[in-house]
C-alpha cells in the first residue's frame, strides 16, 4: 500500500530528521539499532503480537496472555535478551501478560525483602517458573492505610510457625494481581502478632494452591474478583487464609526477623519493607511516557491525513490538524511526552544509584527518594490519562473504537492513578516532605535536594524576571516562575497549617483542614520536577543532536513551560508570581509556539519510532491509510464472516412476522 500523500507531505516539509531524535531517545545509533531488533522479535511474533485481541472473549484472551508470558521467556532464551529487553518487552504487552505481577512484584519483593538463605531457596524457583506468584497486599477493608491491614500472622513457638488468618471479610486480600486463577504462591502483606503484640506489617511466601493439580491448598479460599474496566487478563483476585500454617523462615526477613523462641528485631529504616512499591512506582512513571507517546502517534498521525470541513470558506477541504483548536488537543501531549522521556531516563539512574546505597545499609537517601518516586508516579499518571482521554476524543467517532488502538491504551492508563498508591494520598506524602523542608528553610538551615531551590528567599514585593520577549522562551527564567510558585504555595499551605494549630486545632486535624492546599502545593512541585528534567535533558541527553533538531526539541520544551503557565495560570497569578499582564504574553507566545511546532508535529512523534506491529492502530498506522485500515479491521470483525446471524432466526424474524408478541 502506499504512502497516504497527506501524511507524506508532513514528514517532506519537516525542519528536522526524526531519526536524529529516535537515536536521542534511545541513546545512541546504535541503541536504536538493538531495540528495533528487539521489537521485531517481539511484533513479529503471532503469539506475542496483540494485534486480534480486540475480537476475542475474555478467557480467550487470559490464554493468549499465558502462552505470551511465556513466549516472552523463550524469545529471551533463544535470542538471549537482558533484563532491559525483557523489561522493554513486558512493557508493550503488561497489560496483556496473565503473569506479569510476578515478573514486576513477586521476585522483585523476595529480592528487596528477602535475607541471603531465603534468596537462595526462592529466587532460583521463581526465575525458572517452577513457582509462579503474585504480591498480595491490599485488603477488602484497607488499601492504602497499611498500618490498617488486618490479615493476621501469628507466631507459634510451640511448632515454630506462623499462623495465617483472615478474621472478617474486610481482612481477605482483595486486588492482587494474577492471584485470582494464575498464582501457586503469594508474597503476603499480614500484620504480625507475636503473643498478642502487634510488630507491624510484615511480608510473607504463602502457597496457595498445588503445583500439580493447581487446587487451593487445605484452609486457602481463591478465586477472581470480576470484570474490569480493562486489564482482564491480569486477574486480580481475592484470597481467605483459615488458620494455614507456613514455617518460621517464611517471613522474608532481610529488615525485621522472628527469633525461634518469637524474639522480634528490626533492622533498616523504617519503611523498608515498603521498597516494592516504590520500584513500581519507578516502572509507572516509565509506563507513563510509554502510553503517551503511543497516543500522541496515534492521533497526530490521523489528524494529518483526516479531512473535514473548511477554514477558508469555499477552499479545499484542510487537514483538521490545521485548526488550531486540534492542535491545542495534540500538541501538549507531544511536548509532555518528550518531557516525561527525559524526567523517566532521570528517574531510572536515580532508582538505581539510591537503591544501591539502601544495599549499603545507606538509608539517608530514601526521604527524598520516597517523595520524587511518590510524586512523579502520581502527577505522571495524572496527567498521562488526562491527555490520553483528550487524544481519544480528538479522533471523533473513531476515538470510541477499539481498533484505533488508543481505547485500549486509554483504559489501561486509567489503572495507574489508583495502583501502587492513590494518586491523592502520594501527594499527601510529597505534601509531607514539602513541609518537613519548609521547617528546615525557616531555621536558616540549607534545604539539600529537589528543592534547594527553597533556599533562595523570595523577595517580596517580587518581579517575574521577564522583560525582554526573548526572556518568554528563556526556560531557565520560566523554571524559576515555577520554583517561586512552589515555594509560594508550599508557604502558603504551612501558614495556613500554623494558623489552624495556633487557634486550637490539634495537628492532625489542621493537616486534614490544610489538605487541599497541600495536595495543590505537591503537585506544583511535581511540575516544576518534571520540567527541571526537561530543561536538564536539553543539556545533557540533547546536547549532541544537529541544531535543526535540536531546536525542535528546544521549541517543545519552551512549549511545554509556556503551556503549564496557561494551564495553571491560576496558582501563577495568585501566588504574585507573574502579573496578568505577563500572563497575556504567556498565552500568545505558547500559541505562537504551538503553530512553531506544528510543521513538525507529525516527524516528532515518528521520531518515537513504534512500529506499526506494536502500535496496533488503525488510525495512527506510518503510512497513514487510515480508511483502508478501518475497514480492513471492520471486515476482520468475526461478526462479519456470517452474512446473517443466528439471531435473526431467533427473534428478528419472528418479530417481522409479528409473531414477537407470543412466547418465544
Ligand atoms: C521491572 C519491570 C518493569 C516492567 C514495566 C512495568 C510497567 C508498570 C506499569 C504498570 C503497573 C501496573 C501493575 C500494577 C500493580 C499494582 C500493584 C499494587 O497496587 S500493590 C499495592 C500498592 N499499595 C500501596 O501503594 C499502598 C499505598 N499506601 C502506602 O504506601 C502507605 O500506606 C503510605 C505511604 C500512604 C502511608 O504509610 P504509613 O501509614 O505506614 O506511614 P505514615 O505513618 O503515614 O508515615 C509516613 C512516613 O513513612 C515514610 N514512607 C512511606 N512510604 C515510604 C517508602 N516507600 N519509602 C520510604 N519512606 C516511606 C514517609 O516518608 C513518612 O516519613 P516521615 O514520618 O514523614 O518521616
Ligand atoms: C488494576 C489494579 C491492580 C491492582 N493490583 C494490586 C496488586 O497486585 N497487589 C495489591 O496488593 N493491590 C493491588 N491493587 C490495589 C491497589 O493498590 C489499591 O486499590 C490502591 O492502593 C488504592 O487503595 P484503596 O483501594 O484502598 O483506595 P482507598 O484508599 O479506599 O481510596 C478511596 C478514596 O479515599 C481517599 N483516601 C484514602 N485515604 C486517604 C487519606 N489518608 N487522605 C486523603 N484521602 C484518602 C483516596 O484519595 C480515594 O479518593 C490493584 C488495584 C487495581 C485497580
Amino acid at each position: 500500500m502506499s504512502v497516504n500523500p497527506d501524511i507524506q507531505v508532513e514528514r517532506d516539509t519537516a525542519t528536522f530528521r526524526s531519526i536524529d531524535v529516535t537515536h536521542m531517545l534511545d541513546g545512541s545509533p546504535e541503541a536504536t539499532n538493538q531495540r528495533r531488533i528487539r521489537q521485531k522479535q517481539i511484533g513479529d511474533d503471532p503469539q506475542i503480537n496483540r494485534r486480534n485481541i480486540i475480537f476475542m472473549s475474555h478467557e480467550e484472551r487470559y490464554e493468549a496472555a499465558i502462552a505470551r508470558g511465556l513466549r516472552i521467556e523463550q524469545l529471551k532464551a533463544e535470542h538471549d535478551w537482558d533484563i532491559m529487553d525483557e523489561n522493554n518487552a513486558i512493557m508493550w504487552c503488561f497489560s496483556d501478560i496473565a503473569m506479569f505481577v510476578h515478573k514486576v512484584m513477586f521476585i522483585p519483593a523476595i529480592e528487596r525483602l528477602g535475607n541471603k538463605e531465603q534468596h537462595d531457596k526462592w529466587l532460583p524457583l521463581a526465575i525458572d517458573h517452577k513457582i509462579l506468584g503474585t504480591y498480595a497486599q491490599t485488603e477488602l477493608g484497607h488499601g492504602t492505610f497499611l498500618r490498617g491491614l488486618e490479615m493476621e500472622a501469628r507466631y507459634d513457638k510451640s511448632t515454630e510457625e506462623f499462623v495465617i488468618s483472615t478474621p472478617k471479610h474486610s481482612s481477605m486480600k482483595w486486588w492482587p494481581g494474577s492471584l485470582g486463577h494464575s498464582s501457586s504462591h503469594a508474597v503476603l502483606l499480614a500484620t504480625l502478632y507475636i503473643d498478642d503484640q502487634n510488630c507491624g506489617m510484615q511480608p510473607f511466601i504463602v502457597q496457595l494452591r498445588d503445583l500439580n493439580t493447581w487446587k487451593p491448598l487445605p484452609g486457602v479460599e481463591v478465586g477472581g474478583i470480576g470484570p474490569k474496566m480493562a486489564l482482564a487478563t491480569t486477574d486480580n483476585g481475592f484470597l481467605v487464609l483459615n488458620n494455614v500454617r507456613i514455617p518460621r523462615d517464611q517471613m522474608l526477613m532481610k529488615y525485621a526477623q522472628v527469633s525461634k523462641d518469637g524474639k522480634f528485631t528490626k533492622s533498616g529504616a523504617a519503611k523498608a519493607n515498603y521498597s516494592t512499591m516504590m520500584l513500581v512506582r519507578v516502572g509507572i512513571a516509565h509506563s507513563c511516557y510509554f502510553s503517551l507517546a503511543v497516543g500522541a502517534t496515534i492521533v497526530t498521525r490521523y489528524s494529518a491525513v483526516r479531512r473535514q470541513g473548511e477554514i477558508k470558506p469555499g477552499a479545499p477541504e484542510v487537514k483538521i490538524l490545521d485548526y488550531q483548536t486540534q492542535q491545542l488537543k495534540v500538541i501538549p501531549s507531544i511536548a509532555t511526552a518528550y518531557a516525561f522521556h527525559f524526567c523517566k531516563e532521570h528517574l531510572k539512574w536515580y532508582y538505581i544509584e539510591t537503591f544501591q546505597q539502601i544495599q549499603q545499609n545507606d538509608f539517608s537517601g530514601l526521604p527524598e527518594i520516597h517523595c520524587v518516586t511518590s510524586g512523579l508516579k502520581a502527577y505522571m499518571s495524572d496527567i498521562a490519562t488526562a491527555q490520553l482521554e483528550t487524544l481519544r476524543r480528538a479522533c471523533g467517532g473513531n476515538g470510541y473504537l477499539l481498533s484505533n488502538g488508543i481505547t485500549n491504551t486509554y483504559i489501561q492508563t486509567l489503572a495507574l492513578p489508583t495502583v501502587e498508591g492513590e494518586n491523592t494520598v502520594l501527594y499527601l506524602q510529597v505534601a509531607r516532605y514539602l513541609m518537613k523542608c519548609l521547617k528546615v528553610a525557616a531555621t536558616g538551615e540549607a534545604v539539600k535536594g529537589s528543592l534547594s531551590y527553597m533556599n533562595e528567599k523570595i523577595k517580596t514585593p517580587y518581579t517575574s524576571g521577564l522583560v525582554t520577549r526573548e526572556d518568554y522562551s528563556n526556560v531557565k527564567k520560566l523554571l524559576k516562575l515555577y520554583q517561586n510558585m512552589t515555594v509560594r504555595l508550599t508557604q502558603k499551605a504551612g501558614d495556613h497549617l500554623n494558623k489552624l494549630h495556633v487557634s486550637g486545632q490539634p495537628k492532625y486535624e489542621a493537616w486534614n483542614n490544610t489538605s487541599v492546599q497541600l495536595v495543590n502545593a505537591a503537585k506544583a512541585y511535581c511540575q516544576t520536577y518534571v520540567l527541571g528534567m526537561n530543561i536538564e535533558g536539553l543539556s545533557t541527553q540533547a546536547v549532541d543532536l544537529p541544531g535543526d533538531a535540536l531546536e525542535v526539541i528546544h521549541q517543545l520544551c519552551v512549549f511545554y513551560a509556556l503551556h503549564g503557565i496557561t494551564e495553571q495560570s491560576g496558582n501563577f497569578l495568585e501566588t504574585g508570581c507573574i502579573n496578568i499582564t505577563e500572563l497575556h504574553i504567556i498565552q500568545q507566545e505558547a500559541q505562537e509556539m504551538m503553530a512553531k511546532i506544528r510543521k513538525n508535529a507529525v516527524a516528532l512523534v515518528d521520531a518515537f519510532d513504534i512500529p506499526d506491529n506494536l502500535l496496533n492502530s488503525t488510525l495512527g498506522c506510518y503510512d497513514g491509510n487510515a480508511y483502508q485500515h478501518l475497514y480492513d479491521s471492520a471486515k476482520s470483525d468475526p461478526m462479519n464472516q456470517k452474512q446473517v446471524l443466528p439471531a435473526f432466526e431467533k427473534y428478528i424474524k419472528p418479530m417481522l412476522q409479528g409473531k414477537h408478541t407470543s412466547k418465544l
